[in-house]
């Protein structure tokens, strides 16, 4: 990915971010929404905290070129599909075109409004790259180092822009986390396709 140099993240110590802000332009964005919303298999999991079950806010789908990929998270198992909407097999050989890398799976998340976050994580090292291409309203994501980043290391907030396509590789996720809070100002919603590399 050395191509894409000029968009490497600064004050990330340790991390490896690129944050492309125009991948796609907006009105593109805007139509690939919309078709998303409407062709992807959308669902709340049911997640166990603490031994309770509760509703996710965010609704996810989720999607996989091989039927061997499974993912599980808070006790959940993902509704995995193996076959990809036409619209959304278009969107990752974009993306693939454009890193030069290859994904098996995609998680997409939908935040209806403002009030609809992830909380601070980590995704696991398996996923070697993960590339979130962001559509709709601007959210902030919000990177927090962990000790391991070192003494220099500071919060850093990136807002995402509608059409913006944000990578994170390399040591990113062992030594940083991220989140998207709440912003209960905003009312549109947004939809972020995170691709990811699974092992088989
Ligand atoms: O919505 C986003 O851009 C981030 C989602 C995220 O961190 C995740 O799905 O692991
Ligand atoms: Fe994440």
């Amino acid at each position: 990915m050395g191509h894409l140099d000029e968009y490497r993240v600064e004050d990330l110590p340790g991390a490896d971010v690129l944050y492309i802000p125009d991948f796609i332009p907006e009105e593109t964005a805007s139509e690939w929404y919309q078709a998303l919303e409407q062709s992807c298999t959308w669902y709340h999991p049911k997640l166990k905290v603490y031994g309770k079950e509760v509703s996710q806010s965010r609704s996810i789908a989720a999607y996989a070129t091989d039927p061997s990929i499974t993912v599980k998270y808070s006790g959940h198992t993902v509704n995995m599909i193996y076959t990809y909407p036409a619209i959304l097999q278009s969107i990752q050989e974009a993306v693939e075109e454009r890193l030069g890398v290859k994904f098996n799976h995609v998680m997409l998340n939908r935040y209806e409004n403002g009030m609809e976050y992830i909380g601070r994580h980590r995704d696991t090292k398996e996923n070697r790259v993960i590339a979130s291409l962001s559509l709709g309203a601007v959210r902030t994501f919000i990177f927090t180092p962990t000790k391991n980043a070192g003494e220099s290391a500071s919060i850093k907030k990136i807002p995402l822009l509608n059409g913006s396509l944000l990578v994170m590789k390399g040591d990113t996720q062992k030594l940083w986390r991220h989140e998207i809070p709440k912003e209960p100002k905003i009312l549109d919603g947004r939809i972020s396709l995170t691709f990811r590399q699974l092992d088989l």
